[in-house]
């Protein structure tokens, strides 16, 4: 069977490769270090670099303030990602927190001025204004997960109330030993209301301990963490994090991004619908997807015994 299948794309490979004129396969020339940060990435509270070929590095950077989400932040964050969403030199990207902890959470100082102080004719006009700030707000998050690009959380120390929300929304999570995850809002008189009791219990698959971490704001360590499946690994320190999801995120980035992104729409999609409307919505992806050079050159490769490393993909 296998024989068989392979003399069948050996075939069709001989004649893709005939109706082209340049060859399908090119290699990648082995590329150095990382290159000058991004030069449209100009931020408050964010620093992005370019760690590896292709992959970028977002740091949430009040170390001060120990990364407080204010105002700019929730701001900063729409447009970062979605400039990183449409930018074909990005293909993968970290987010860590700079100084002593990930995020201590929404900017606790601001907070009665953007959400007590709401302007409005009357309790109505009121409410709709703050309804329409609550959707801003948790579209500042919701961006990680509609940039098609994979995001990779990468946590240390306090990972505190919106942070939660925000790594929710990655696609994988990363943290250091020392780290620590707190669902912190009924401590301040609210409900989580940017996507952590939507997306949380989709990723830990247990509803008992995200109620029991929502209802009292306990904090959930690292080994816990790992263990209910919020985090898929966790580094001494986070030096060797960072090093780690460099590396994971270089690895991503080497492989076909139609394929990739493809990826991740898809699993994005079907998490919210049932499988008979993922598995529809999958056929139409790839009916136009499965186009793509890309399929071409990966399976020359493979049928080569190279690794998707060594094609030199289209950006994307
Ligand atoms: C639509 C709504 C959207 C989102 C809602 C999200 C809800 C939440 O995020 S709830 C969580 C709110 N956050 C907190 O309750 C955490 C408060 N901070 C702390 O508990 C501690 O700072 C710490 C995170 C445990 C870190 O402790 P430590 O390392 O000892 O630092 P500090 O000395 O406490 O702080 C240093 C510096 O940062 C300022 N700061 C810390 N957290 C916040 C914050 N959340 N908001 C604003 N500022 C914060 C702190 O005031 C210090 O500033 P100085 O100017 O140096 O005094």
């Amino acid at each position: 069977m296998a024989a068989v299948a392979g003399s069948v794309l050996r075939g069709l490979l001989r004649r893709q490769l005939s109706a082209q004129s340049q060859p399908l396969l090119s290699f990648r020339a082995m590329s150095s270090a990382a290159e000058q940060p991004p030069a449209s990435h100009s931020y408050e509270t964010l620093k992005v670099s370019r760690v590896r070929e292709k992959v970028f590095h977002v740091e949430l950077n009040r170390p001060d303030k120990r990364n407080a989400m204010n105002a700019v932040f929730w701001r900063e964050m729409v447009v970062c990602f979605n400039k990183i969403a449409q930018d074909s030199e990005c293909h993968a990207v970290v987010v860590s927190g700079a100084g002593k902890l990930f995020t201590a959470g929404i900017d606790l100082m601001e907070m009665g001025s953007v959400f007590v102080m709401v302007e409005g004719d009357d309790t109505a006009r009121k409410a709709w204004n703050l309804r329409k700030k609550l959707r801003e707000y948790q579209e500042s998050f919701t961006v990680l997960e509609r940039c098609p690009k994979p995001v990779i959380a990468a946590v240390h120390g306090g990972c505190v109330g919106g942070g939660v929300d925000l790594i929710s929304a990655c696609d994988i999570r990363y943290c250091t030993q020392d780290a620590w995850f707190q669902i912190k809002e009924v401590d301040i008189g609210l409900a989580a209301d940017v996507g952590t009791l939507q997306r949380l219990p989709r990723i830990i698959g247990n509803q008992s301990l995200v109620n029991e971490l929502a209802f009292t704001a306990r904090k959930m360590m690292a080994p816990e963490a790992e263990s209910s499946g919020l985090v898929s690994r966790v580094f001494q320190d986070k030096q060797a994090m960072l090093e780690g999801a460099f590396e994971l995120a270089a690895d991503i980035a080497g492989k076909s991004p139609v394929a990739v992104q493809g990826t991740k729409v898809n699993l994005v999609y079907s998490r919210d619908h049932s499988v008979p409307e993922g598995l529809r919505y999958m056929a139409t992806w790839n009916m136009s997807m499965l186009q793509t050079e890309d399929l071409m050159k990966s399976a020359q490769a493979a049928l080569e015994k190279k690794s998707p490393k060594d094609v030199l993909y289209s950006k994307m």
